[in-house]
């Protein structure tokens, strides 16, 4: 019997505090010893030789929506997780719409998880549903190991997952609170946007930017500062998801500051494209809060670079490509981006090779700050004693993202075409390859 089962040789390894070079050894899906000094025995069923790679930590992707079960013509467990091996992602958070039934008890969570245990080629969790007329049922749900909960504030676009009243998310964040988890909202004011929404088509204002103006930076504000309250009335710890803009973020790291224990995300697109990319591909980029002017995603950035965003997620929300035509009315069309193959090839690119970010804060972003938020302990970097989840990178390499690429059940994504530096070789779960040169390796 070999000593281990795996081997990572000659790597360049990236973990949230250093860079080096190194040999990695698993076994039974952990990592067992990491060394710099070419000390490993060389006694391995299997040897990568990672010579000029980079070896870094599994993505974790805390919010994805997979579809499955009941939806899934649009998106599946299968194609999803394949999806996020093939960009170097070990591990999801996958919401609990727009799978219908929806995630909104034990019992929804139960078929969710054995259909994941089948399916998935890379790690999963579950976020449970927080809606009017459930939060009898967040306990059991967390008992059962959800990672959080999530509310929506404006409607979700499905019609079988309501978006909560006041009274909902009070009562709900008492009983999180209680239950020590935490609540992940969308944070985008009903009224404001219902309201501007009705207004731009009684006038029949419906371009690109009309959608846009509809959901302005405000409401989103406006969502946060309402959600904060709640969240320090009530204790519960709060979770901002896709903030669009700094704006946003700097709403939460005022009240991070006041002790308010409440974190906030945001996506690679709003990092990467902006409204122009609406204007100029239709409904592929269409999302909710929508994509934003091209100072915003400068600005954003440097919230990120100066470490005041906590993580990072695709919000991958797939539909088929029909829905997500438009002609000339962006109020039509379904609002979600395929984007969970590419948030490390877009944060390598527009991050690492464009604006500076470290290699050690985009590992800190994608691994170790959501499996610290999240309670994963084993996961978030490499040493020994960690989850063998591990991604082998080759910064060197530059490709152009072909429709062929994507591992989506729908081969679509406003990042086709664009051009990338640093492709993902080889992903491994559990200490076991799951993807390698284009390839999925397991079934
Ligand atoms: N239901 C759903 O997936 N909505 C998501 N899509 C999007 O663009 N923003 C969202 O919240
Ligand atoms: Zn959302
Ligand atoms: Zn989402």
């Amino acid at each position: 019997m070999p000593m281990y089962d795996l081997i990572i040789k000659n790597g360049t390894i990236v973990t949230p505090d250093s860079t080096f070079e190194g040999d990695i050894a698993i076994q039974d899906g952990k990592i067992t010893k990491v060394v710099t000094d070419n000390s490993l025995e060389n006694d391995a069923a299997d040897t990568i030789d990672a010579e000029g790679l980079h070896v870094l930590p599994g993505l974790i992707d805390p919010h994805v929506h997979f579809n499955e079960p009941g939806r899934t013509e649009w998106e599946g467990l299968e194609t999803g997780s394949q999806s996020l091996a093939a960009g170097g992602a070990t591990t999801f958070f996958d919401m609990p719409l727009n799978s219908t039934p929806p995630v909104i008890d034990q019992e929804k969570l139960n078929a969710k998880k054995d259909l994941a245990a089948e399916k998935s080629v890379v790690n999963a969790h579950f976020w449970g549903g927080l809606v009017p007329g459930n939060v009898a049922e967040l306990k059991d749900m967390h008992d059962r190991g959800v990672i959080g909960f999530k509310a929506f504030m404006p409607p979700s676009g499905i019609e079988d997952f309501d978006n909560t009243d006041d009274e909902t998310i009070f009562t709900g964040m008492q009983e999180i609170a209680r239950l020590g988890s935490r609540l992940a909202v969308h944070a985008e004011s009903p009224v404001i946007c219902e309201q501007l929404a009705k207004e731009k088509q009684r006038q029949g204002k419906t371009s690109a930017r009309d959608f846009a103006e509809s959901r302005p930076i405000i409401s989103e504000i406006d969502a946060v500062n309402h959600l904060i309250s709640y969240a320090e009335a009530t204790g519960c710890k709060l979770h901002i998801v896709h903030a669009s803009s700094r704006k946003v973020v700097n709403v939460v790291k005022d009240a991070q500051a006041r002790g308010v224990d409440v974190t906030v995300e945001t996506c690679p697109h709003y990092l990467a494209l902006t409204l122009k990319d609406l204007e100029e591909q239709g409904g592929i980029a269409k999302c909710m809060p929508p994509l934003r002017d091209s100072h915003e995603v400068d600005d954003l950035w440097n919230a990120v670079l100066e470490g005041e965003v906590n993580v990072i997620g695709s919000d991958h929300s797939p539909a088929p490509a029909d829905m997500k035509q438009i002609t000339d009315n962006y109020f039509e069309g379904w609002g979600g981006i395929s984007g969970a193959q590419s948030t490390l090839n877009i944060l390598l690119t527009e991050g690492y090779f464009k604006r500076g970010l470290t290699l050690q804060r985009l590992v800190q972003l994608t691994s170790a700050s959501p499996a610290k938020l999240f309670g994963l302990s084993s996961k978030g970097t490499i040493a020994a004693g960690f989850d063998a989840d591990i991604t082998l990178v080759n910064l060197n390499e530059r490709f152009e993202l072909k429709k062929e690429d994507l591992f989506y059940r729908h081969k679509h994504s406003p990042y086709i075409g664009k051009t990338y530096q640093g492709a993902v070789k080889t992903t491994i779960v559990n200490g076991r390859v799951v993807y390698h040169n284009g390839e999925i390796t397991v079934h």
